[in-house]
């Protein structure tokens, strides 16, 4: 018998209610204990006085009983609604211990509802997903997981295959006998299009993982062109240090940003030049590694400088590059339309001139490039390792060189996808992915 488990479901803390739930065996046995009444009626909320031990009143909320299986997690289920502080939560705590409940590790809840056949493990990750969103594109995207959108996906691409298995068993069994050709071609058929298919959510720019991760966005340039100006800007706040000193920023300063529901990391770096300075190389080190791990590229230059453009930053401008040309205050009125074929956004970064046409354009280009439409993206690495796996195997599977060997790929790359929503072997998967939860979940 699994033990029985509790948890503060919402946060820790003080707060107006707390919400305790308990599930397991003992949810029944705890839940009558504490209250000194009978089961209330299955998901209805009734008010109750809940005492400790010696009979002393722990607090006066609302309970709710969930028998299993219709619970969150498939046991039975007692839900407390109390008041938030720390003596009632110390107190209920105790009393749980007493009556031999334990508490719940992070991701114990959604563990046993995916191991009670509640959740398939797409839609438990999604949970975790929605809590932990802060944009509002973060929130649509984990909402469509958890309504089952990628589930249906890859349990769609399975059951093809599956079915194209089917087929090619069919042509083993006749064995000696001829092989209809018909049957063969038609499994072929549909393992070519199935991984074609997957193939296509194999996208390079990893969208779904990006909105849910954040993109990283660097921003680079010479020393004192403004990048530090730039970020204060766009985080709103006073963020990295500005000086008229070349050289100021060497560690990578990070900010997290929401743009139009789009979550992005927002870094600034050290000027980048050559120099003596140890610390300062370190910086400019850190800043082209930060450049090329980054998702988009904000090249800035000093507008004062101009028609002179900083070599080691014209050497950082590809397709993933927006160019900032800075200090437009103090420039002519001669300012170029593109820098290496690329548009230029003038703007004062101090004074704030040019930053609305800024953001609409970084807008416009994570949109451009990570935008999500409603088809059910892959969100996370495992689910990209697995289909790129049965893609791989899908790769090789050619009846041609042996029916059997086919078969087995075609086997292969089912289980690689039964893995992502948890249909097969996923025990050794399981903790790592529940662990990531927060207690309570
Ligand atoms: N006139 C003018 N000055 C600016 C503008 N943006 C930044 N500056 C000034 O340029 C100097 C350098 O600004 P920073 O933001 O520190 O430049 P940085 O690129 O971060 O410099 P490092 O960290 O040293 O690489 C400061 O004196 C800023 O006040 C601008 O739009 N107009
Ligand atoms: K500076
Ligand atoms: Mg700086």
């Amino acid at each position: 018998m699994a033990e029985t488990i509790y948890a503060l479901a919402s946060a820790a803390g003080r707060s107006g209610v707390a919400v305790w739930r308990l599930s397991g065996e003992g949810s029944a046995a705890a839940l009558t204990a504490l209250t000194g009444q009978l089961l209330p009626e299955p998901r209805k909320a009734v008010r109750a006085r809940l005492r400790d031990g010696i009979g002393e009143v722990i607090d006066d909320g609302l309970v709710l009983w969930f028998p299993a299986p219709h619970s969150f997690t498939g046991e039975d289920v007692a839900e407390l609604h109390l008041h938030g502080g720390r003596a009632v939560a110390a107190a209920l705590t105790a009393r749980l211990g007493e009556l031999g409940l334990r508490p719940a590790e992070p991701g114990e809840f959604s563990r046993r509802a995916f191991l009670n056949g509640k959740l398939d493990l797409t839609r438990a990750e999604a949970i975790a997903d929605l809590v932990d969103a802060e944009t509002s594109a973060q929130r649509r995207q984990a909402l469509r997981q958890l309504d089952g959108g990628l589930a249906g996906l890859v349990e769609t691409w399975r059951t093809g295959l599956i079915r194209a298995m089917a087929h090619l068993e069919a042509v083993i069994d006749f064995a000696d006998e001829d092989i209809p050709d018909t049957l063969l071609d038609q499994s072929v058929a549909e393992v070519r299009s199935l991984r074609a298919e997957m193939g296509g959510h194999l996208d390079e720019r990893r969208s779904g993982e990006r909105l849910r991760d954040g993109i990283h966005m660097a921003i680079l340039g010479a020393p004192n062109a403004g990048k530090s100006s730039l970020l204060n800007r766009l985080a709103g706040r006073d963020a990295a240090i500005v000086s008229s000193q070349a050289g100021t920023t060497r560690d990578v300063i990070e900010v997290h940003l929401d743009l139009a529901g789009w979550p992005v990391i927002l870094a600034d770096t050290a000027g980048l030049r050559d120099s003596h300075c140890e610390i300062e190389s370190e910086g400019v080190r850190r800043a082209e590694a930060r450049a090329a791990q980054a998702d988009l590229r904000l090249c800035v230059f000093d507008g004062a400088l101009y028609p002179n453009l900083d070599a080691a930053t014209r050497e950082m401008i590809d397709d993933a590059s927006l160019v900032v040309l800075n200090k437009r205050d103090l420039m002519g009125p001669d300012i170029p339309d593109t820098i290496m074929g690329r548009p230029v956004l003038a703007l004062s970064a101090k004074g704030g001139e040019g930053m609305d046409d800024l953001v609409a354009a970084l807008q416009a280009m994570v949109e451009s490039r990570f935008a999500v439409g409603a088809a059910p993206v892959l969100t996370r690495e495992r689910h990209r390792v697995a289909v790129a796996e049965a893609v791989l195997a899908l790769t090789r599977f050619d009846p041609g060189m042996g029916v059997e060997m086919a078969a087995e790929d075609l086997r292969l790359a089912a289980r690689s996808l039964g893995r992502i929503t948890g249909r097969v072997d996923v025990d050794e998967i399981l903790d790592v992915i529940f662990h990531e939860f927060c207690i309570g979940k």
